[in-house]
């Protein structure tokens, strides 16, 4: 079942003569389950796409539909709601609060939405990402690797169908890169989830299902 989907998609950044087409005109379908990469070279529109997939930002024209509802319909409070509740985000710089533990950080966000945490689904997804036993210490008692391992935990507690993440591994060696993408995979896989995760590494992008080329703010056709 199609989960994702983009339909004709712009977005027009500035006016002429400095308009720039970050995306011009993008139609891609992902399917529920899949674990999806999408390639291109520096400024090629990929961040562009991420957030107009999580919404994070209106299209110029075209639309982002989620399982058939379009995200335009939304006003902005709708909208919020929404991605929190059935979108995770994955950045490039983990983000995680320096002052609180490794636990307190993976449950925040449920707990400034009011959301029950389910503490065992929790336990269940540190053991999986291998950082059950640093749940008490802070960000940085831990390496790169293991505070995006904290950064996708958080993104996996509330559950969400969908998990976006842009150059996760943007920070990370190669060895480290391969093992965060693989536990990737482990918990969309475990946990129902369909991924989409921006890389500039054609080595990282091998181990999705499927790849997304794209090249100024256009997909192309590889084979
Ligand atoms: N807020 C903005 N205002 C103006 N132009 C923007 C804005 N955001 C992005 N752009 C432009 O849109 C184009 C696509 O940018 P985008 O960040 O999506 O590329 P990218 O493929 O993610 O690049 P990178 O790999 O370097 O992160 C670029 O030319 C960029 O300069």
């Amino acid at each position: 079942m199609c989960i994702l989907k983009t339909k004709n998609l712009k977005k027009y950044y500035g006016t002429a003569p400095n308009l720039v087409k970050a995306l011009d005109g993008v139609d891609i379908e992902i399917y529920e389950g899949e674990f999806v990469a999408i390639v291109g070279t520096s400024g090629s529109g990929k961040s562009t796409l991420l957030h107009m997939l999580g919404g994070l930002d209106y299209p110029t024209s075209g639309y982002v539909a989620v399982r058939d509802k379009e995200l335009s319909d939304f006003n902005e409070n709708e909208l919020t709601i929404f991605r929190r509740r059935n979108i995770g985000f994955v950045f490039q710089n983990y983000n995680l609060l320096p002052i609180i533990n490794v636990y307190e950080n993976v449950v925040l966000p449920l707990e400034l939405d009011g959301s029950h945490i389910d503490t065992d689904f929790v336990e269940d997804i540190l053991k999986t990402l291998g950082i059950g036993d640093k749940r008490y210490n802070k960000p940085n008692q831990l390496s790169g690797g293991q505070q995006q391992r904290v950064a996708i935990a958080r993104a996996l507690a509330a559950k969400p169908s969908i998990i976006l993440a842009d150059e996760p591994t943007g920070n990370l060696d190669s060895k480290t890169s391969s093992e965060v993408v693989g536990l990737l995979k482990t918990t969309g896989r475990k946990f129902n989830q369909t991924i989409v995760m921006i890389t500039h590494n054609e080595a990282l992008a091998q181990l999705c299902d499927r790849i997304i080329h794209i090249e100024d703010g256009r997909i192309i056709e590889r084979r």
